[in-house]
Order: structure tokens, then C-alpha cells, then sequence
């Protein structure tokens, strides 16, 4: 007997995920929790087979990981990728890059500004840290709580020397600190890409999708938040100071430059009367992923391309399906298709009123 064909679609547990930030209650309203509220575990990861590192906090093997729910226990989406890592991720990615989705996807929601920090490039992180991955990251908004601005700190607008920017940092002179970003405002729907070497911090309220290269590298340069300390351990990657005094980009951009740089304007695919599929970050920006942005007002159905798809519901209720498998997602959750899906057909449920809206992620292949 032929070995049994795996599901074409996996539906997907997301795992709450501890962080040095307070936040999550949109999380728990959207997972239906009884009593939503702001704490600890303000992330969700929705597409993971990278592990968190919570330096300093005590260990949780295997967080972060996304779960798989189905009849039959919830093995990791690593498990069954590496089950059966052509069929689900394509030969070529599989060969390149083993039974890892080569990128992390994540909901977000701060309740609090997050501590400053900086992720390293790609380059860097190979020169310097022997991984593949550096930490690029594509905030996708999808809210802001009405008593929040909506604002994330991105890039240098005042730069400190590099000097002065180690005297800020071994002081933790946070007023100093912050007089080098000026607040850039970011609404819903909007996508903005933070390449590795720009220093930001989210700002309180904003609930987002967020994709990223599949490390976890980050320099947390401000100490302490609102009561939350980050521990010794996470602050350094683990080297010293002057080590990651390196990862920084210290040349000024104002807000005005960092919207033309980082504002990721959508670049329309494909469509008719009744959807619209978007390019909302692609190639262009980084080789580890695409972001696609599906809007339907009915039926939508995509060929198969050959690449594995995290199918992330954003607004209202429905179904996806390959061939006869079929499931149910809404906003909180997610899906997995396998590379070897000859298409996706979405369906809006039958009690929906408005458009439908999904992100797709995709690896972006080998390469
Ligand atoms: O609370 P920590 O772990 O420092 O990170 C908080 C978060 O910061 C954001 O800017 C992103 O980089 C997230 O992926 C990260 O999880």
C-alpha cells in the first residue's frame, strides 16, 4: 500500500509567547479568554518552528513553537513538517533549508512602548554571529487601542555618536535615549519593514501581524520598562557591549525619509471584480519571505505556486480549502498549506457581512 498522503491544510494553534513587554489582552479577546487582559505573554506566534529566547526568564521548552490541532494530539508544525518536508515546503526549500519555514510569523500587541532594541542584518548576523539569519521584521497594522497614538520609534532621527551612544547605554540615560527618535505615526493597514541595524521601539497599543527572518537576535539597549526589567542575560546576544555597539546604523534619517524607506507601499498581483491579492513586502526587501495581502468581498481562489502559505485571517470569518479538505479560521488563528496545494479557495462564512481579509506568507524560496 502506498504510504498515506498528509493533510494539505493544517490548522494551526498559535503559542502565547513571554516577552519584556506588557500586553496581549487583544490576544485574549480574540482567543475568546473569559477575562482578557494585559500581562506577560503579549505575543502569539502564529507560524513557528523557532524556538523563543527568553534569556534570564525560566526555561519553557519548546516556546514559541506552533502546534497543530487536530484529532489526534497537537504535534509541533516542525514535527510535521519534518514529516514530510518536500510534500509541505517544496523540494528545493526543504533541501536548502530542512524542515524550518525560514520564517517567523507573529501577532502582537503592546500595551506598553517596548524597551528600545535592534536586530542585526542578515550580513552581520553571518560574519559575526556564524547564523544564517539576522532579524528584518515587516509590522503589518492591524489596530490601535483608541487611547493610544500609534506611533513606533524607527531609526536614528538624532543620532548619537557611537561614543555618546555607549555612554546612554551604560548610564541607561533613558531621557538622552529617547531624544534621539522623533514618534512616526502608523495606521491600520499600513506595512512597515524594519531592516536589521535601525533601532526601534513599537509604540503602546498597537495590535500587529509581524513577520520576520526566523532568529530571535535582538540588542535590548534600554534595561527597564514600566516595572518590566529586562534580565542581564537578554540584553547582549549574549557578548558585550561593544560587540553590539557594531550592530547599530548610527546615520541620521528624519521621519520624512524613514516613511519613504520603511513605508511599504502594496503592489497589486492579481484579482477581479469581487477580490484583490497584494504584494504588501516581497523579494525586493527580503530573501526570506513574501507578505500577500487577500481582499474578498466572496469566493477567492488562488493556483498553487509551489511554496508553502501561512494563511493569516485579518478580518472576518471563513474557510479555507484544498481540494476536499476544508477548514475554519477567523482572526487569532491561522493555517498552514502545504507547498504541494494546487490551490487555495477562501470562503467568507455565510454569516459575514463585509470583505474578508487574509495575509499569506510565503517563504521566499531558495536562493
Ligand atoms: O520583549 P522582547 O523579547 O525584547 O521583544 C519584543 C519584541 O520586539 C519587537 O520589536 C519585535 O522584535 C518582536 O519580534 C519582539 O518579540
Amino acid at each position: 500500500m502506498p504510504p498515506p498522503t498528509p493533510p494539505f491544510l493544517l490548522p494551526l494553534l498559535p503559542a502565547r509567547v513571554r516577552r519584556n513587554y506588557r500586553g496581549g489582552r487583544q490576544l485574549d479577546l480574540l482567543a475568546g479568554a473569559a477575562r482578557p487582559a494585559d500581562g506577560s505573554e503579549p505575543e502569539s506566534w502564529l507560524g513557528s518552528t523557532t524556538v523563543a529566547l527568553n534569556p534570564g526568564l525560566p526555561p519553557q521548552p519548546g516556546e514559541g513553537l506552533t502546534r497543530v490541532g487536530s484529532g489526534a494530539g497537537t504535534p509541533t508544525l516542525a514535527a510535521e513538517l519534518q514529516a514530510a518536508p518536500d510534500f509541505y515546503l517544496g523540494r528545493e526549500h526543504a533541501a536548502q533549508l530542512g524542515p524550518q519555514l525560514g520564517f517567523l510569523a507573529k501577532l502582537l500587541d503592546a500595551a506598553i512602548r517596548l524597551h528600545i532594541q535592534v536586530h542585526p542584518t542578515a550580513e552581520f548576523a553571518r560574519a559575526r554571529l556564524q547564523s544564517p539569519h539576522g532579524k528584518l521584521e515587516v509590522y503589518h497594522i492591524l489596530a490601535v487601542r483608541p487611547d493610544a497614538a500609534g506611533e513606533i520609534w524607527l531609526g536614528f532621527q538624532h543620532p548619537p555618536t557611537r561614543a555618546e551612544w555607549r555612554r546612554i547605554i551604560e548610564e541607561q540615560d533613558i531621557a538622552a535615549m529617547a531624544a534621539c527618535f522623533e514618534p512616526i505615526r502608523v495606521q491600520p493597514g499600513e506595512t512597515w519593514i524594519v531592516p536589521g541595524g535601525l533601532p526601534h521601539a513599537i509604540g503602546p497599543g498597537v495590535l500587529m501581524v509581524e513577520v520576520m527572518e526566523p532568529s530571535d537576535w535582538v540588542v535590548r539597549c534600554e534595561f527597564e520598562r514600566e516595572g518590566v526589567v529586562v534580565p542581564p542575560a537578554g540584553r547582549f546576544m549574549g557578548r558585550d557591549l561593544d560587540f553590539c555597539l557594531d550592530v547599530f546604523d548610527y546615520l541620521p534619517r528624519s521621519v520624512e525619509l524613514v516613511r519613504t524607506l520603511c513605508r511599504l507601499q502594496p503592489r497589486w498581483l492579481a484579482g477581479d471584480a469581487s477580490w484583490e491579492l497584494q504584494e504588501l513586502a516581497g523579494a525586493g526587501r527580503t530573501r526570506c519571505f513574501s507578505l500577500r495581502r487577500l481582499s474578498a468581498r466572496g469566493t477567492a481562489t488562488l493556483p498553487g505556486d509551489g511554496r508553502a502559505t501561512l494563511v493569516i485571517p485579518t478580518r472576518g470569518r471563513g474557510t479555507v480549502s484544498v481540494e476536499d479538505e476544508t477548514i475554519a479560521v477567523a482572526p487569532g488563528t491561522a493555517a498552514f498549506a502545504a507547498a504541494a496545494a494546487p490551490g487555495l479557495e477562501f470562503f467568507p462564512d455565510h454569516r459575514q457581512t463585509g470583505p474578508t481579509e487574509w495575509l499569506l506568507v510565503s517563504p521566499a524560496g531558495p536562493g
